[in-house]
């Protein structure tokens, strides 16, 4: 009893320094809708949660077609989503899946870097910065039931989960392709890429922009398992059943014992990250490039 307490206390005055600092943060998505009942039922309009309040879980369906890219609105609901089940302690887990057949996200939304003045471009960024420490530092279990293609910001998305289950289809693949595009994957995604693949498979995947299909991204370690299409929402659940039987508690501290000092590095520098950011995609060349790059995703229908 004594010891539970104990490491409740702990708990709290560890996690209440990230929970400041992230609430100081720019860029917050707005207060918390309240806690309860209320919360369990909700939808926005490119995020569609299926709470299962018996078992602890909600299922976070992105449906923001044709590709699920992360724009700037789409980002804001998710991460209101996500405060919302985070602010219910009916809530322990999460799945965040697609709702977008074949793919799972199509990664950062291109016309939110194309075209824009500088203003535009640092609010977005420091929404891209949000979303990957809120799913990154969340509390709760955060699976990724990876239904689909899932690029760059895409394979971002999934890092910050705890586990990553992929459909095994041969038109799928995941991955930071940066490179492909001409951009460079900023420290913080090379640092979760590193965590979670080893230095030297991370060095090699991102100088070459590779985007793994299923067997090479789980021999990689990019994801934890590859199941049939069919079977991809029922093993997340099954995992997740896994993850829930640990005491909480436990589990947080060690989540934010194992990634406080990749997320610590942009919370110290996440102002400086929003700078380059801006200086990097006003240059001539990277618009030009990336301009070039949403054509010829245009193209390809003709
Ligand atoms: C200092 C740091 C600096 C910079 C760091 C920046 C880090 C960047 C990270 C990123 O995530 S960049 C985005 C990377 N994503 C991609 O490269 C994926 C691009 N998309 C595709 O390859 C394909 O669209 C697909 C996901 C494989 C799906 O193919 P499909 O044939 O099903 O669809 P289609 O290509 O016809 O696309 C439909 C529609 O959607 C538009 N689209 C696609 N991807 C994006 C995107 N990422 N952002 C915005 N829009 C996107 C595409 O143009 C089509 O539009 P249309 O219907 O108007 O023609």
């Amino acid at each position: 009893m004594a010891l539970a307490v104990g490491m409740r206390v702990l708990t709290r005055a560890l996690l209440r320094p990230w929970a400041r600092g992230l609430r100081a943060a720019p860029g917050r998505t707005g207060p918390a809708a309240g806690g309860g009942d209320g919360v369990r039922c909700f939808r926005s309009p490119r995020v569609l949660v299926e709470p299962d309040p018996a078992a602890g879980v909600a299922v976070v369906k992105m449906r923001n077609p044709p590709v699920n890219s992360l724009s700037l609105e789409f980002l804001t609901e998710l991460l209101i989503s996500l405060e919302k089940l985070e602010n219910d302690k009916t809530f322990h887990g999460i799945i965040i899946t697609s709702d977008c057949p074949g793919i799972f996200s199509a990664g950062l939304d291109l016309t939110e870097m194309c075209g824009r003045d500088p203003e535009h471009y640092a609010e977005y960024w420091k929404a891209v910065q949000e979303m990957w420490l809120r799913f990154y530092l969340s509390n709760l279990v955060v699976i990724a039931a990876i239904n689909g293609i899932s690029p760059a910001g895409g394979c971002l998305l999934s890092l910050t989960c705890d586990y990553r289950v992929l459909a095994n289809n041969p038109k799928y693949a995941i991955g930071l392709n940066e490179t492909l595009l001409g951009i460079v994957a900023p420290f913080w995604f090379k640092d979760t890429l590193v965590n979670t693949i080893g230095h030297r498979s991370a060095e090699r995947a991102l100088q070459l922009g590779l985007l793994f299909p299923p067997a090479e991204a789980l021999r990689v370690g990019v994801v934890d398992q590859v199941v049939p299409e069919d079977q991809v929402q029922s093993t997340a659940r099954s995992v997740m059943a896994q993850w829930l039987d640990i005491p909480d508690h436990a589990r947080q501290l060690t989540k934010i014992l194992m990634r406080k000092p990749t997320a610590d590095r942009l919370l110290t520098e996440r102002d400086a990250d929003i700078e380059n950011f801006v200086r990097f995609i006003c240059k001539d060349s990277i618009q030009k490039s990336l301009h070039a790059y949403l054509e010829k995703l245009k193209q390809k229908k003709g």
